[in-house]
C-alpha cells in the first residue's frame, strides 16, 4: 500500500488563499499529467430524465383535452397522442410506449401506470393545480417527475367560486329551472344578501386569497382559515388570519381552497358542521373529499347548512341519484372552476412549458416531488453534476464484485458558506453514478434518495470549509466508500475506504485522487488505473500497447508517493481497450495492477 507523502503540495491548485482545514488528514503526493490533445465535451442534459438511449422524438400521451398553445409546443418536440377517455387499462396498455403523460383531474395516474410504463414513463404532468389524482409516492419510486401547472387558473377557479357564491345566495340556478319549466314563483327564490356578511376562507394560498380579494369587493366581512400562510400577506388585503373552529363558528359563508390531503380528508363532517352558524351557506371548488359528503346531506336536513354550491365531488362525475347532487338546497357544476377559455390556454402552455423542459433535462420549476433548486443554482452546479456522477461510478467500479455498497462519505470542499451551497442535486447525482452501473434502475434527481434507501446505502455528507473567495461552488469533490475490498488495492486510502476526489477545471471535470494518489484525468471517454513501480519509458510501453490497437489516448496522469517508488498512472481513453489489449498491460513487467473503469 502506498503511504502518504505530502512532498508536493498540489494543494496550490486550490485557489492560492485557500487553505484546507482538514490537509492533515488528507495526504497527499505528486501528480503531473500529459494531455495528449485537447478534450471534447458533448452538450449535456443537466438532469437526466429521459431514459438514457432515447435519441428519437420522445412520445407524450394527452390524455385529456389541452389547449392548443400547449399541443402546438409539445408538437414542436415530441409526437404527440392525444387519447381521451381511456379506461385504466387502456392507460396502462399506452403508457409503456410513453416519455410523458399529461393529465387533468379526470384521470387516476396510479401505482399500476408507472409499474405498467416499465420506467418509460419519465414524466406526468398535471395541466392544473391540484395533484391529488396522481399517486406521487409511486411516480417518486418510479423516478418519474410530477410537475403540474400552478398558476394559470387561479383567477379561473376564484372567479367560479364568486360566481357560485353569488348565484346560490340568490338561488340562479334553481330558479332558472323553475323559469325553464313554465313556472314563475318570484317568492320561492328570495335570496340572502352577500354585503356585510362574514365569509370564511378556508385556504389562503392563490385561489383562496384572489376569492377574498373579490369578496372584499362585494363589501363583505372576510376572515381566513390557513395554518401555513403568513398573517401579513392576509392583513395585506384586509383579512384576518383565525383558527379553524373560530372560522367555522363566525362565518355566514365558508369558501373552500385547500389541497385535498390525508390531512384536509373530509375535514368538514359531523362534528365540524355542529359547531358551525346555524343556516351557514358554503361553496366548495376545492375538492369534493375535504367534505364528507353524507355529513353534508344530513347538516342541509336539519337546516344546519341553508345552502351549498358545489364544483367538485368526492367520486366524478358523482352518481346520477346522488342525494348530494339532488338536493333543492344545493347548487352543482361539473368540476369547471379552472374551464375557462382563457385558464386552459394558460394551463396548457404552462404544462407544456414543463413537460418539455423535464423531457430535455431541465428541471421544472413546478417539479412537485423533486428538490426544487433555482435554475441559476442549477446552472452554476452543470459541471460539478457531471463530475458528481462520475466519481460515483468510477468509485462503484473499484469496488471487488461491485456491490455490498452501503456506507458512503462523500465530501464537498468549498469556500461558501454552507447555506449557499445546494448539495441535493450533486447528491443524488453521485447516487446515480454509484447505483447505475451495478443495476437496471434508472436512478435521477427524483429517486436518488428513495432508491438509495432501499438499497441499504448510507450517504452522509460533510463540508470542508476553505478560506478565500468562494467564486466557484466547490473545490474538489471526494468520495468514499468504507467496509469493502477494492478491485484497484491502490484505491483504497490510509483509513481503508475507497477514495476517489475530483474537481472541475475550465469547465471539465477531472479526477484529482485515487486512494492516496494525486492524478489528473479529465473524466471524459474511459479510465485505466495503473499501478506501477515509478520508472522513465512506462508511458510510452503503456501508450504504445493501446496505440497498437488504435484506441485513443486523451490524458495521461501519474501520481507517484516519491521517485522510482510506486506510481498510479491514470489513462484517459476513448474506446474500450478489447480484453487482450488490457491482458497486455497488466503483462508489462512493472505493472502491479490495473483496472478498467467506464464513465
Ligand atoms: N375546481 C377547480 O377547477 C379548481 C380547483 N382547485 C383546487 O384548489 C386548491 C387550491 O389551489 P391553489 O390556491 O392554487 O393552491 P395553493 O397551494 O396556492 O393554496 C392552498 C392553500 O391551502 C392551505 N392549506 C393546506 N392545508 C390546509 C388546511 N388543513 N387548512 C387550511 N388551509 C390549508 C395551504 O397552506 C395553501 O395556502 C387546489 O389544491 C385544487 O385542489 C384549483 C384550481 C381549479
Ligand atoms: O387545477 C385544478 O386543481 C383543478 O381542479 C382543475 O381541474 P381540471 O384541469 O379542470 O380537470
Amino acid at each position: 500500500m502506498a503511504t502518504a507523502h505530502s512532498q508536493t503540495l498540489r494543494i496550490s491548485s486550490l485557489s492560492s488563499s485557500s487553505s484546507l482545514s482538514l490537509s492533515s488528514k488528507l495526504p497527499l503526493s505528486s501528480a503531473f499529467s500529459v494531455s495528449f490533445r485537447s478534450s471534447r465535451r458533448a452538450a449535456r442534459p443537466l438532469v437526466v430524465f429521459v431514459s438514457a438511449g432515447l435519441d428519437a422524438k420522445p412520445t407524450v400521451l394527452v390524455a385529456e383535452k389541452l389547449g392548443e398553445a400547449g399541443l402546438k409546443l409539445l408538437k414542436e418536440f415530441a409526437n404527440v397522442d392525444c387519447s381521451y377517455n381511456l379506461s385504466p387499462e387502456e392507460l396502462c396498455t399506452k403508457i409503456s410506449l410513453c416519455d410523458a403523460l399529461i393529465v387533468r383531474s379526470g384521470t387516476k395516474v396510479t401505482r399500476e401506470v408507472f409499474e405498467s410504463s416499465a420506467g418509460r414513463l419519465k414524466v406526468v404532468g398535471r395541466a392544473g393545480v391540484g395533484i391529488d389524482n396522481v399517486d406521487l409516492a409511486a411516480a417518486t419510486e418510479h423516478g418519474c417527475l410530477v410537475v403540474n401547472a400552478p398558476t394559470a387558473n387561479t383567477v379561473a377557479a376564484a372567479e367560479h367560486g364568486i360566481a357560485l357564491l353569488a348565484a346560490m345566495a340568490r338561488n340562479v340556478a334553481q330558479a332558472d329551472a323553475s323559469v325553464k319549466a313554465g313556472k314563475w314563483q318570484r317568492n320561492k327564490y328570495v335570496g340572502v344578501s352577500l354585503v356585510g356578511k362574514t365569509l370564511a376562507v378556508m385556504g389562503f394560498g392563490k385561489v383562496g386569497s384572489e376569492v377574498a380579494r373579490r369578496a372584499k369587493g362585494l363589501g363583505m366581512n372576510v376572515i381566513a382559515h390557513d395554518p401555513y400562510a403568513p398573517a401579513d400577506r392576509a392583513r395585506a388585503i384586509g383579512v384576518e388570519l383565525v383558527g379553524f373552529d373560530e372560522a367555522i363558528a363566525t362565518a355566514d359563508f365558508i369558501s373552500l381552497h385547500m389541497p385535498l390531503t390525508p390531512a384536509t380528508n373530509k375535514m368538514l363532517n359531523d362534528e365540524t358542521f355542529a359547531k358551525m352558524k346555524k343556516g351557514v351557506r358554503i361553496v366548495n371548488v376545492a375538492r369534493g373529499g375535504v367534505i364528507d359528503e353524507d355529513a353534508l346531506v344530513r347538516a342541509l336536513d336539519s337546516g344546519i347548512v341553508a345552502q351549498a354550491a358545489l364544483d367538485v365531488f368526492t367520486v366524478e362525475p358523482p352518481a346520477k341519484d346522488s342525494k348530494l347532487i339532488m338536493h333543492e338546497q344545493v347548487t352543482a357544476t361539473p368540476h369547471l372552476g379552472a374551464s375557462t377559455m382563457e385558464a386552459q390556454e394558460g394551463v396548457a402552455i404552462e404544462i407544456a412549458e414543463a413537460v418539455v423542459g423535464a423531457l430535455k433535462g431541465e428541471l421544472a420549476s413546478t417539479a412537485v416531488n423533486a428538490p426544487m433548486v433555482p435554475s441559476e443554482v442549477l446552472t452554476e452546479l452543470q459541471p460539478y453534476v457531471d463530475l458528481a456522477e462520475k466519481l460515483g461510478r468510477l468509485a462503484v467500479q473499484l469496488v471487488a464484485g461491485g456491490s455490498g455498497v452501503k456506507t458512503v462519505k462523500v465530501t464537498y470542499a468549498s469556500a461558501r458558506a454552507p447555506d449557499d451551497l445546494d448539495t441535493r442535486v450533486l447528491r443524488a447525482m453521485i447516487t446515480k453514478g454509484l447505483i447505475e452501473p451495478i443495476s437496471s434502475v434508472f436512478v435521477n434527481l427524483v429517486n436518488a434518495d428513495f432508491t438509495a434507501k432501499q438499497r441499504g446505502i448510507r450517504i452522509t455528507e460533510e463540508r470542508i470549509i476553505l478560506d478565500g473567495s468562494p467564486e466557484s461552488p466547490v473545490e474538489f469533490v471526494q468520495v468514499q466508500i468504507a467496509n469493502v475490498e477494492s478491485r484497484f488495492a491502490s484505491a483504497i486510502s490510509d483509513s481503508g475506504e475507497i477514495k476517489v476526489e475530483g474537481k472541475v477545471k475550465d469547465g471539465i471535470p477531472h479526477l484529482t485522487k485515487v486512494g492516496s494518489f494525486d492524478v489528473d484525468v479529465s473524466l471524459e471517454g474511459s479510465i485505466i488505473l495503473c499501478r506501477q513501480v515509478d520508472q522513465p519509458g512506462m508511458i510510452g510501453k503503456v501508450g504504445s500497447v493501446l496505440g497498437q490497437e488504435n484506441v485513443n489516448v486523451s490524458f495521461m496522469s501519474v501520481g507517484r508517493i516519491a521517485p522510482r517508488k510506486q506510481a498510479v498512472m491514470a489513462i484517459g481513453v476513448d474506446e474500450q481497450p478489447s480484453k487482450d489489449t488490457l491482458k497486455k498491460i497488466g503483462e508489462i513487467p512493472a505493472v502491479e495492477e490495473f483496472v478498467f473503469l467506464k464513465l
